[in-house]
């Protein structure tokens, strides 16, 4: 064996695949018991793809003719695919930090909201925010999240809530996908909120007669690439009719059905959302047991948000009743200026310790679930052949302590690897 290989990763200590039998999801008891190989080491080809992964000895011999771009020598440490963060508002013009100081005080994040902040707040700044300006900030954010471990992230829009500024978000999603290594899942999210002015009917009216029919023309046209569609449902905002009206459309554009429900009130999102064939439905603090049933059945992932309840004082959601129904449960960071957080292995911490998951399940959570809600689960994910090569490798023995060490990734995640290429180097990583 003799050809070019981008990158070897010899001797680690762990090399978590997550699965290896080419599952898109794990649910259950397939969620407890990831797959682990001790001592391996993992062969990512020019083509930025997984060619091998195994146990070191065997990869040694097999590939001891090759010669490989790069060679970084893991022992001691531990390799683990990617995160993916399954829900994030990246793209806004203007902070909130403000409005944390109301929070803490007692205001509700409705309170906020109809008192013309909140997500009011972020539409006003962002509408007059200049598309370089937006590139920028989302360009800072990203690479942050990819140095807590994310290499694959959902980005939504969904601060303009008309055409212009919708179109420019996801312009600059577009850009920002073009010019940084980070995989991205692009969803439009028009119907975030009900704009200041108009009815909810006016609104969805908007939204199916005027925004949805140009992002068709604009992605036909080949200027756009947006996967999925997704609504705000929740009293106050997008009732349920209008939520499928807009959803509807979208997925006969060929969008995949993702978006918010049964957030802060039991709206019967998740019976709409597995009735529609939705790929995913965000937050769920609120879903009832038929919600839960209907999800399993459809295979409907929750994308559960951990920073959500923590940042708002919100029971918790119910994910151990998800997992036990068999509901394919994924994490999200909810990246917002509401809940300001760019790390995944912090959202799997307070996953476990607030949701009561194990690590087992929040890893899997954030990996091969995540992927599933964003319809990538046969490229990303895991670790196994011909998945994309997008790993971390940690300075420790065990990987659990990527979810232990509350707030110690930026010691503890020495590379960030996407299709082989290291794009975060940290150096200053110590054993702890
Ligand atoms: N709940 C709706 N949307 C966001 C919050 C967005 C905002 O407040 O700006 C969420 O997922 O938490
Ligand atoms: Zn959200």
């Amino acid at each position: 064996m003799s050809s070019n290989y981008r990158l070897l990763v010899k001797n680690a200590k762990q090399v978590v695949l997550v699965c290896n039998n080419g599952e898109q999801y794990l649910t259950k008891h397939d969620m407890l018991s990831l797959c682990v190989i001790e001592n391996g080491s993992v062969v990512i080809g020019s083509d930025g793809l997984i060619k091998a992964v195994g146990p070191a000895e065997t990869i040694g011999a097999q590939y001891s003719d090759a010669s490989f771009k790069k060679v970084i020598d893991a022992t001691g440490m531990c390799v683990l695919p990617g995160l993916v963060d399954a829900h994030t508002h990246p793209v806004w013009a203007g902070d909130r930090v403000h409005e944390f100081a109301m929070k803490l005080a007692g205001a509700t994040y409705m309170d906020v909201h109809r008192a013309g902040g909140g997500i009011h707040f972020t539409v006003e700044h962002t509408r007059a925010a200049s598309s370089s300006d937006l590139l920028t900030s989302l360009s800072g954010r990203l690479v942050r999240m990819q140095r807590a471990g994310t290499t694959l992230v959902e980005c939504k829009s969904g601060y303009g809530l008309e055409l212009e500024t919708e179109l420019k978000m996801l312009k600059v999603i577009e850009e920002a996908r073009r010019i940084l290594p980070i995989n991205i899942s692009s969803t439009y999210c028009g119907a975030h909120a009900v704009p200041k002015g108009k009815t909810v009917k006016e609104a969805t009216e908007d939204i199916l007669g005027v925004q949805l029919p140009r992002l068709k023309e604009q992605m036909s046209a080949g200027f756009l690439r947006v996967d999925n569609i997704d609504v705000f449902c929740e009293q106050g905002v997008f009732d349920l009719s209008s939520t499928r009206s807009i959803l509807k459309a979208g997925k006969d554009m060929g969008l995949n059905i993702n978006f918010h429900g049964d957030e802060l009130h039991p709206m019967n999102s998740a019976q709409l959302g597995a009735d529609l064939g939705a790929l995913a439905i965000s937050h769920l603090e609120e879903v009832t047991d038929e919600g839960i049933a209907a999800m399993a059945k459809a295979k409907t992932a929750a994308v559960l948000l951990p920073t959500t309840a923590y940042i708002l004082r919100l029971p918790q959601p119910r994910a151990r009743d998800m997992l036990e129904a068999g509901v394919i449960v994924a994490l999200g960071s909810d990246f917002n200026p509401n809940a300001y957080c760019c790390s995944m292995p912090i959202v799997m911490h307070l996953a476990c310790v607030n949701m009561k998951m194990t690590m087992s399940e929040a890893l899997a959570a954030a990996t091969i679930n995540s992927a599933y809600s964003l319809g990538c689960s046969h490229t990303h994910g895991s670790l196994e052949v011909n998945k994309h090569g997008d790993l971390l490798i940690l300075n420790t023995t065990r990987w659990e302590h990527l979810i232990y060490q509350l707030g110690g990734h930026q010691e503890l995640i020495r590379y960030v690897v996407i299709k082989g290429n290291v794009v975060h180097d940290n150096d200053q990583t110590m054993k702890l």
